[in-house]
């Protein structure tokens, strides 16, 4: 963790530390003030006070349609007592009509009996000013209508013209220059050869960027050059607001980052104590501050919101953006290394009366654990994790009318599931699956721990060759229904052309056979140490045996990169990395959940989308899956 090159300054710290660099560089505190069209402002900081310079309503306005009376007039009109006054003691109004000269009250035409002679009858005396809009009701002339530092929303454009503020005095919009270099970065769209990296990250910033208001552009891929790099920050650093140059932030041999800001400028902090974002660089150039941006993709965009966003903030002189919050309990235990704030992307559900957090993968290279985040769980630093089913204070990505509805599904991970997720939100945009992979048995320890919603499970009991429903007993008891979801077949994944000839389960003993296994707990390694003992092999012969990967698809990836020669997986899985596939047997795999939440109005789409053919015949072209079973209750 401490390197010997990239410092551990806790995040406070170093954003004091920068901030005082950019004081000593004399980098602006604010943006310029620029004059814009009411309408063009949304968006935008307001930069001054706007103080009204006329009311609204501009008159006493009629508030209804009806009749615009003197309420003196009215006196001791009742049900018994109508009181009628004569047609040039009152005139029709609209909605928003001027009140007429001599007239403090409306009428709603409702209440009005019109006689034969054109006269009006009421029969309730009116007091003053009933159903009237009094002069400057909603704005007084001269009032301060919004202070400076004010993020324009659409209501707030529409009542600077009610107050006759027709140009507003704003920030100009900030310019973010994003530089990307490395030699190994391409264009994203371009061809990519072995080693190359495609440049997702100018994207992305340059899109948060613009996300909170501020306007960004891309130089062209800088390479590994210290000299081009320092020329293009110089050439970006004059026209810039900010500076994000991206990767060479830490200690390889291309790694320049920290030196080139250091010639051109000043290096106020290189290393926070944050991770994802460790090696980050704050400095300046010129009077431009610029931030090393580490390059990896989790980092960048976590460098971004904790770095960037306060600072582009402070530039319009508008508040930091912020996210709300709410408790939730962990669904596994979340190891953390002391002395970094460790920022972990987390699913969120809810499961019974509480948010449930499930922490998804934590390198900060997966950016998809960010895509699929609903939330950010940050781990101080004096902290060393935190145990399964203890409550933490997450910042949310997503609102909590979708957490609510989200369907959450602990266990072994089957492709199925993540059909069933895509056809669920097309069904209704507000319907979430999420699963998490921690094996059949994880997902049934999970549902007895009140974590999740459903365990998809396919565990095979070697005593009584009987899937599942065995674990069930023996883990959770009474109280749980099991409902079937598919069959699959489950095979050994060979290379194209299986090079070795690999038939069955017997020949993994071979010459030179190198397995990869699953984990324990996993029902694919169940399935494979009954196929073992049924065939009397001791796994012990089997080279690879103890080598253990987490899913179907690291299996896959293990057997195409050539770093094993064949596992156990599912068809699915070995489609997905071009392999061939020697079908070893047929499984269930089902799904376990609290009787009680059979009639969950959160889960009843799941039952729904199960019954339906169409859903069955994709599943089915799937390849390796029957629905014969599908939706069934087997326990
Ligand atoms: N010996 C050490 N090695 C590393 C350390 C360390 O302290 N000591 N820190 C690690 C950490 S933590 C991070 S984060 C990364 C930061 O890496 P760099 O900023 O130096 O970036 P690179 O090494 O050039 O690239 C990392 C990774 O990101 C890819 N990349 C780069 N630019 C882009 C882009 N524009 N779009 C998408 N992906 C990009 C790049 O190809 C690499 O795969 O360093 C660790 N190492
Ligand atoms: O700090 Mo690095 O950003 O963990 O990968």
């Amino acid at each position: 963790m401490g390197s010997p090159f990239v410092s551990d300054v806790p995040a406070a710290q170093a954003l004091a530390a920068w901030r005082e660099a950019r004081v000593a560089a004399g980098c602006p505190g604010r943006v310029d003030v620029v004059r814009v069209p009411v309408g063009e402002a949304v968006g935008r900081v307001s930069a001054e006070p706007v103080w009204a310079v006329r009311s609204s309503p501009a008159f006493d306005a009629s508030a209804m349609d009806g009749i615009a009376v003197r309420s003196a007039d009215t006196v001791g009109a009742a049900e018994t007592t109508p009181v009628v006054l004569g047609c040039d003691d009152f005139e029709v109004v609209d909605t928003g009509d001027p009140l007429p000269p001599g007239c403090d009250a409306v009428v709603m035409r409702e209440h009005v009996h019109r006689t034969a002679d054109g006269g009006a009858e009421l029969r309730a005396a009116v007091p003053p000013y009933q159903h009237v809009r009094s002069i400057g009701e909603d704005i007084s002339a001269t009032e301060l209508l919004l202070p400076e530092g004010h993020r324009l929303r659409p209501v707030d454009v529409a009542a600077c013209a009610a107050a006759g503020a027709f140009e507003l005095a704003v920030r100009r919009v900030p310019l973010v220059v994003v530089v990307p270099t490395g030699d190994e970065i391409r264009p994203p769209a371009a061809d990519l050869a072995p080693g190359d990296i495609p440049d997702t990250n100018s994207l992305m910033l340059a899109a948060q960027a613009r996300e909170i208001g501020c306007a960004a552009t891309v130089t062209d891929i800088v390479p590994d050059d210290p000299e081009l790099i320092r020329a293009v920050l110089d050439e970006a650093a004059a026209r810039a607001d900010l500076v994000l140059l991206i990767a060479g932030s830490s200690a390889g041999r291309d790694d320049h980052t920290a030196r080139v800001v250091a010639r051109a400028g000043s290096v106020a902090v290189h290393g926070v104590a944050v991770r994802p974002g460790h090696p980050v660089v704050l400095g300046t150039t010129g009077a431009t501050p610029v931030i090393g941006v580490p390059g990896y993709p989790v980092s960048a965009a976590l460098t971004f919101d904790i770095f960037a966003a306060p600072l582009l903030a402070e530039l319009v002189g508008a508040a930091p953006p912020e996210r709300p919050t709410a408790t939730a309990r962990l669904a596994r235990k979340l190891p953390s290394a002391i002395g970094m704030d460790d920022w972990v992307r987390v699913r969120l559900g809810r499961v019974g009366d509480q948010v449930v957090a499930t922490p998804l993968p934590r390198g900060a290279g997966v950016l998809t654990s960010l895509v699929r985040a609903d939330g950010l769980l940050v781990v101080p630093s004096g902290v060393e994790g935190h145990h399964a089913g203890e409550t933490v204070r997450v910042d949310l990505l997503r609102g909590l009318r979708e957490i609510d509805r989200t369907i959450v599904a602990i266990g072994s991970h089957d492709l199925v599931l993540d059909l069933a997720a895509s056809a669920l939100r097309a069904a209704d945009p507000l319907c979430t699956l999420a699963s998490s992979n921690v094996g059949s048995l994880g997902g049934l320890v999970a549902l007895r721990d009140g974590l999740c919603h459903i365990a998809g499970s396919h565990l095979l009991d070697p005593a009584t060759g009987e899937y599942t429903l065995p674990y069930v007993d023996r883990l959770l008891g009474a109280d749980v229904a099991v409902v079937r979801l598919v069959h699959r077949t489950q095979g050994l994944l060979v290379r194209q052309g299986n090079p070795l000839g690999l038939k069955d389960i017997s020949d993994l003993t071979g010459e030179g056979v190198r397995y990869v296994n699953r984990q324990r707990g996993a029902g694919t390694r169940a399935l494979l140490d009954h196929e073992l003992a049924r065939a009397a092999i001791d796994p012990d012969r089997i080279q690879g045996y103890a080598r253990e990967e987490h899913t179907h698809l690291a299996v896959a990836a293990a057997v195409a990169a050539g770093r094993a020669d064949t596992g156990l997986g599912i068809l699915a899985a070995a489609r997905a990395f071009d392999l061939d596939f020697v079908p070893v047997a047929e499984e269930p795999y089902d799904l376990v959940l609290r009787t009680e939440d059979l009639d969950n109005p959160q889960l009843s789409p799941l039952w729904t989308l199960l019954d339906r053919a169409d859903f069955r015949v994709r599943v089915e072209s799937l390849g390796g899956y029957s629905c014969a079973e599908t939706g069934k209750r087997i326990r």
